[in-house]
């Protein structure tokens, strides 16, 4: 194992990292604190941490009692969204420090979703405006999900057990929302408790909704049962499933995938902006924990955009630049068929699903996406700063 040397000394405490390999920008934001170790967050063992202080990982890596007793880690931060592979309670009884990055990939959520949408309304032959969209979980996605549709003139019904309305807007049952044509999932994964989500959504919840309705799932696998999904598609032809995230990922059910709509490698959240945001979190925790100056800034590293600007003339009809705009900023159908292929040739599901993550080309959040309207097109302006787009006119 190879030893990392230790630099940063604060109050005679040295500051040694380690991290998941997966993790951008490390380097720019953590170098100054020490030498950084990168490591396979996946297979990721206590021994490889006998010599780290600061642990950063991403979602695959389970952080718990085995991974950390007898280590000298004293704070460990994930920059992720989600939290469901932390043992908080083990982290708070062993005094280790703790971090996650809320919200940091939340607007590519949303991408991924109004993408979806609108390859759904495609097949279907609809608008934005015809379908209507149940939202579970009104948190940093769902919630910024809903003012996106709403001000784009969708639908929405919401659920949300912990929120309240008058911050989140209305919220109904879950039974009501079952009802919308779209139902998308965005809550926490959590096993137990008042009101835990695995399997929130089975065989009884996909029977209360619409016969030729769509399950969008970009939260977390295991807050469908996925068995009981391919059983309620497989005896309703006409219902559809868009999945991001599976059960027992990086396995896959080949079966379930071959019957969805579009089926993703758990990239929903990946755009550049999210997983630099992501480091930037983590980075200030890590500041704030130990007391260490904040030098560095996201937008010291930031590149522009690939794709500077898209410009529609006087001609096209509001839907038609909607969907072209939202396509052009993110193309679900692209990761759906990188995934449907590498599959096919898979030797190991898990490993070319961990492939298509690791080796995934990053794209950019749609508000960096500058898109030129006519002056005289005020609809048009107004539908495209809706979702999201920055409107130049011109
Ligand atoms: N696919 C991806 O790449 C990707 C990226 C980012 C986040 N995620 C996942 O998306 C999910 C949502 O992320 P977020 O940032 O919005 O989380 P968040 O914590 O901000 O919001 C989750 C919301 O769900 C609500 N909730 C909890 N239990 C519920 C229940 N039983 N019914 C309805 N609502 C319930 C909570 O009150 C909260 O408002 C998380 O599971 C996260 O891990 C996935
Ligand atoms: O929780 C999150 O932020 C997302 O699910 C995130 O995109 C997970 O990415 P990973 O850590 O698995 O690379």
């Amino acid at each position: 194992m190879t030893k990392c040397r230790p630099v940063f000394q604060l109050d005679n405490t040295l500051v040694r990292i380690a991290a998941d390999e997966n993790i951008p920008l490390v380097d720019s934001f953590f170098s100054e604190f020490g030498e950084i170790r990168r490591l396979n967050g996946r297979s990721l063992t206590a021994d490889q941490l006998a010599d780290t202080d600061i642990l950063l990982v991403r979602s695959v890596t389970a952080v718990d009692e085995t991974l950390l007793k007898g280590t000298p880690v004293k704070f460990v931060g994930t920059a992720t969204i989600g939290t469901d592979h932390i043992d908080l309670d083990y982290l708070q009884r062993a005094n280790i420090g703790f971090a996650s990055a809320p919200g940091c990939n939340a607007q590519a959520v949303v991408d991924y979703v109004l993408s979806s949408l609108s390859v759904l309304i495609d097949v279907r032959g609809v608008s934005f405006a015809d379908l209507s969209v149940g939202i579970v979980g009104v948190g940093n996605v769902g919630l910024c999900l809903r003012r996106r549709l709403e001000e784009m003139g969708v639908d929405v019904v919401a659920t949300d057990p912990f929120k309240d309305p008058a911050v989140v807007g209305p919220l109904t049952s879950l039974e009501e929302v079952l009802k919308a044509d779209v139902v998308s999932l965005h809550t926490p994964l959590v096993n137990d408790g008042e009101c835990p989500t695995r399997h929130l959504m089975g065989a009884e919840q996909l029977l209360q909704m619409k016969q030729n309705a769509c399950l969008i799932n970009s939260s977390r696998g295991a807050v469908v049962n996925n068995a009981e999904l391919l059983a309620h598609l497989r005896s309703h032809n006409d219902f559809e499933a868009i999945l991001d995230v599976w059960e027992k990922e990086p396995h896959l059910d080949l079966a379930l995938m071959h019957r969805c709509m579009l089926a993703t490698p758990h990239i929903a959240g990946y755009s550049l902006d999210g997983k630099m945001r992501g480091t930037e979190m983590i980075y200030q925790a890590v500041c704030e924990y130990f007391g260490l100056p904040m030098r560095r800034k996201l937008g010291q590293f930031l590149p522009e955009p690939g794709i500077r600007r898209v410009n529609f003339s006087d001609q096209v009809p509001l839907n038609q630049a909607l969907r072209t705009a939202i396509r052009a900023a993110y193309e679900v159908r692209v990761d759906d068929g990188k995934m449907r292929s590498a599959m096919s040739r898979a030797e190991d599901v898990k490993q070319t699903f961990d492939q298509l993550r690791r080796d995934y080309p990053l794209r950019r959040d749609i508000p960096t996406m500058k898109v030129g309207v006519p002056a005289k097109c005020v609809d048009l302006q107004q539908l495209l700063a809706s979702a999201g787009f920055a409107v130049r006119t011109k």
